[in-house]
């Protein structure tokens, strides 16, 4: 059924850390199929905003709903139901350099309740090709460039074919032409139907990708006017 349910939404949120308040107040949605960038200076919450998104921080106060999960009222039982429905692409969640590219990519699957081994690594081939690393299932991470290696981060974060996207920097480390081909790789999932919300100090890549921007500043986070020079 056709739904225009925002596939995110944030009500009068606050976001701490601990009993400490970063953000107040904060309303913002995000429909289905959107790109929105996240910007603002070190330190003023976007990590945290984002953490509260997949409920790594508690929704104190306010309401907020990701990928059909309220946050405000979840219990710790249904935080990997949650976490099945969106990807998280964030400097955290790095791959197992003890194991292969197919056995990190397996490892999340099994995790997540797959069981059927041909479905698996069908899977696994679909977002390694999505990703441009069709070849990669049997190399270690460290025989990868920085780059490849972000890209199985995000392969992985597609796996279960999330409705949005989450990510925290991913071209943080990364030379201009890489994080080019990073931003292509985003573009492509957002164009298949994925939503996007990426924070990034980046702003070459927004005037080179314009999309809508929401600012963090201030304690709050505002939209930035379409056409803003960065
Ligand atoms: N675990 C924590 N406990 C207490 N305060 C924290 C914790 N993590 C971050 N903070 C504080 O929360 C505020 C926001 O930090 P946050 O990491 O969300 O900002 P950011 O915008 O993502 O910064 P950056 O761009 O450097 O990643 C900062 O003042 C930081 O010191």
């Amino acid at each position: 059924m056709f739904s225009t349910e925002p596939v995110l939404m944030l009500e009068r949120a606050d976001i701490f850390q601990d009993t400490k308040l970063i953000l107040g107040d904060i309303s913002f949605s995000i429909q289905k199929g959107e790109f929105v960038y996240l910007i603002g200076r070190t330190g003023s919450g976007k990590t945290s905003l984002l953490k509260t998104l997949y409920a790594d921080l508690k929704l104190q106060s306010g309401q907020g709903n990701v990928a059909g999960t309220p946050l405000h009222r979840i219990d710790k039982k249904q935080i990997p139901f949650l976490r099945r429905k969106i990807g998280i692409v964030f400097q955290d969640f790095q791959l197992f350099f003890d194991r292969n590219v197919e056995e990190n990519l397996r490892f999340v699957l099994k995790a997540t309740g797959w069981t059927d081994k041909k479905k698996m690594t069908d899977r696994i081939s679909e977002v390694l090709m999505q990703v441009g690393l069709g070849t990669a299932q049997r190399k270690m991470p460290h025989q990868l460039s920085g780059g490849e290696q972000q890209r199985v981060v995000i392969a992985r974060a597609m796996l279960n074919e999330p409705q949005i996207l989450i990510a925290d920097e991913p071209t943080g480390n990364l030379d201009p032409a890489v994080s080019d081909q990073i931003m292509q790789v985003f573009r492509a999932i957002n164009n298949a139907g994925t939503a996007i919300l990426m924070a990034t100090h980046n702003y070459e890549l927004l005037t080179r990708y314009p999309a809508r921007t929401l600012r963090v500043g201030e304690g709050n986070v505002e939209e930035v006017p379409p056409g803003t020079r960065f």
